[in-house]
């Protein structure tokens, strides 16, 4: 299907008309003439209140955008993805993450498979094993309960259990922690080894395709730890699988019994609502983790029925298609006032830039428009005292998310109230900024003399019209955590479809993972020095004389080949 360039669709061209017109409009000015602004620009959907009111836009930006969306047929392919269409054209796969928080009710099949049905199998699966673990009625070697999950996984088998175990630690079983190990740097898994012991671990070892090599080296050596106090026989107590491959999951050793199955058709970044989701089970138990996938589920329902100006995920995406392709913006700061959401920034990098991260749209032609930006940020408050003032006073255009928190779980007086005032200020401030006339005034009220006053002037005036959405939620319930999560990725999933770019492969990665290979056989001598360029053969030389100081380094697995 040859689709016209996005760059010269008549609504394009339009939105570049619109923006040439009025794109740095005064946020300050339509606040203090559109007295109902906020409740114009705001709207809840399943659990989460969404507050866009501080972009840059008025209605005609609204309803331009919503032009786009339907121009670009944002709704067939929404409906095609959750009908289960091969969607993701380079695979030739099915993209469904949307069936594993689907209720046991929906039919759906794919390629004659009753998925449904498949994926109700592992939940049960997840849900008795959880409750094993948790109840101590799973022993270890010994005769013990388990006391700690190390779960081995990169990526997506890693980001999103580590993500929301953090995000959920609150109802955290009180004898369990999990802990998660993903780098094939030994620094990562040594440290882990080093506080756990091995007749109360159990080793979730999580991977779609079970060859990836970070995490099959990782799984071998934390074998190889476990055999040197227990027997082969005890492996089945301490190690599970989460796997979309039968095979090589049985041929490292892990009886098929042990191991949680996902299909082709859940995208590695996708996979926190599938087994990949195992560890988060074990932690906080099986009816949270429901809950967890009925929030996305709400999510997902709000997606495909409300009006595209009423739906959260495409405001959201629609917004920022109007920053990346009109204001050039070129990141997305998103700032969670949660310490809880601490790794939410991280989780969303892979959801976001893993997707929309493209050159050419899906049919193989060069982009006319810019994609995917990068994706960056960290908790608030920590992140006002470091790179907040580039944000504020910096020279590009950064518009921010901030993910905020109503009720706290902890009862530590004063410090909600503290944190969320912090999150509310800095939205008003991008918004408002202040004009080199209220500074003047500042500091002629605190008695500065005219020369130091204009001195200071203008390293005290903040332009302000920074744009900003706000994101709140009651409570960090397992409920609210998925319907945030869905939320993101339905804005990934309308952004990839409005770039024409296929969203699900990510072939980015494989190059260096082809180069890695070929030099890991060098650096460990198996094969003879190949030609590269004199940068990388220096680098080669320098790590193969340190190895033969330290041999340690020397890459010693079936793994690295
Ligand atoms: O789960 P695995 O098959 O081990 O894959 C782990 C990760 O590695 C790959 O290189 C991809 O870039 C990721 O999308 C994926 O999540």
């Amino acid at each position: 299907m040859t689709k016209k360039r996005l760059a010269d669709s008549p609504t394009f061209r339009q939105l570049q008309t619109h923006f040439d017109a009025v794109g740095d409009a005064a946020m300050r000015t339509q606040f203090a003439s559109e007295p109902d602004r906020y409740s114009r620009y705001s709207l809840h959907a399943a659990g989460l209140m969404l507050d866009y009111s501080k972009n840059r836009l008025n209605q005609t930006t609204l309803d331009l955008l919503m032009a786009l969306a339907r121009e670009q047929q944002v709704e067939a392919r929404r409906d095609a993805m959750f009908a289960g269409e091969k969607i993701n054209l380079t695979e030739q796969r099915a993209v469904l993450h949307t069936a594993l928080r689907a209720p046991r009710s929906t039919a759906l099949c794919v390629d004659g498979q009753d998925i449904t049905a498949d994926v109700h199998a592992v939940l049960d699966q997840m849900h008795g094993f959880s409750e094993q673990i948790r109840s101590g009625n799973w022993v270890g070697r010994d005769g013990q309960a388990i006391t700690d999950i190390v779960n081995i996984g990169i990526g997506g088998s890693y980001l999103g259990p580590k993500m929301v175990c953090q995000a959920l630690r609150a109802q955290a079983h009180a004898r369990l922690s999990c802990h998660f190990v993903s780098n094939v740097d030994g620094h990562d898994l040594a440290a882990v080894l080093a506080k756990v012991n091995p007749a109360t671990t159990l080793f979730i070892i999580a991977s779609k395709t079970f060859t990836t090599t970070e995490t099959m080296m990782n799984a071998h050596s934390a074998r190889s730890w476990f055999l040197q106090s227990g027997t082969e026989a005890d492996l089945a107590r301490h190690f599970v699988a989460v796997s979309t491959n039968l095979p090589a999951v049985t041929g490292f050793g892990i009886d098929a019994a042990n191991m949680f199955p996902f299909w082709d058709w859940v995208g590695g970044r996708y996979s926190i609502w599938s087994a990949i989701g195992l560890s988060v089970a074990v932690l906080v138990g099986f009816a949270a983790f429901r809950e967890f996938l009925d929030g996305a589920h709400r999510m997902d329902q709000h997606f495909r029925t409300a009006p595209l100006e009423q739906n959260m995920p495409v405001l959201l995406a629609m917004i920022g298609i109007w920053y990346r392709n009109f204001h050039g913006a070129s990141s997305v700061s998103v700032a969670p006032y949660h310490q809880d959401l601490a790794l939410f920034a991280g989780y969303l990098q892979q959801l976001d830039m893993e997707s929309n991260g493209k050159r050419v749209t899906a049919s193989g032609q060069p982009l006319s428009a810019a994609s995917g930006p990068v994706i960056w940020g960290d908790t608030g408050t920590n992140g006002q005292h470091a790179y907040f003032q580039l944000l504020h006073q910096g020279s590009d255009l950064i518009p921010m998310d901030f993910i905020a928190v109503l009720n706290a779980s902890h009862t530590l007086p004063g410090h909600h109230a503290v944190l969320l005032a912090n999150c509310f200020a800095q939205s008003e401030a991008f918004m408002r900024g202040k004009t080199a006339v209220e500074v003047r005034a500042d500091l002629q009220a605190q008695g500065l003399d005219a020369a130091a006053t204009e001195a200071l002037v203008p390293h005290k005036t903040f332009p302000g019209n920074r744009p900003s959405n706000t994101l709140l939620m009651d409570a960090l319930t397992p409920a609210n955590l998925g319907a945030l999560i869905a939320l993101y990725e339905h804005k990934v999933f309308v952004q990839g479809v409005i770039w024409g770019v296929n969203s699900f492969d990510q072939w980015g990665v494989e190059l260096g993972k082809v180069l890695a290979q070929a030099i890991a056989r060098e650096l460990s001598g198996k094969s003879a020095p190949q030609q590269h360029d004199s940068s990388t053969t220096a680098l080669i030389a320098l790590a193969r004389a340190a190895q033969m100081a330290t041999p340690s380094i020397a890459p010693d697995s079936p793994s690295a080949d």
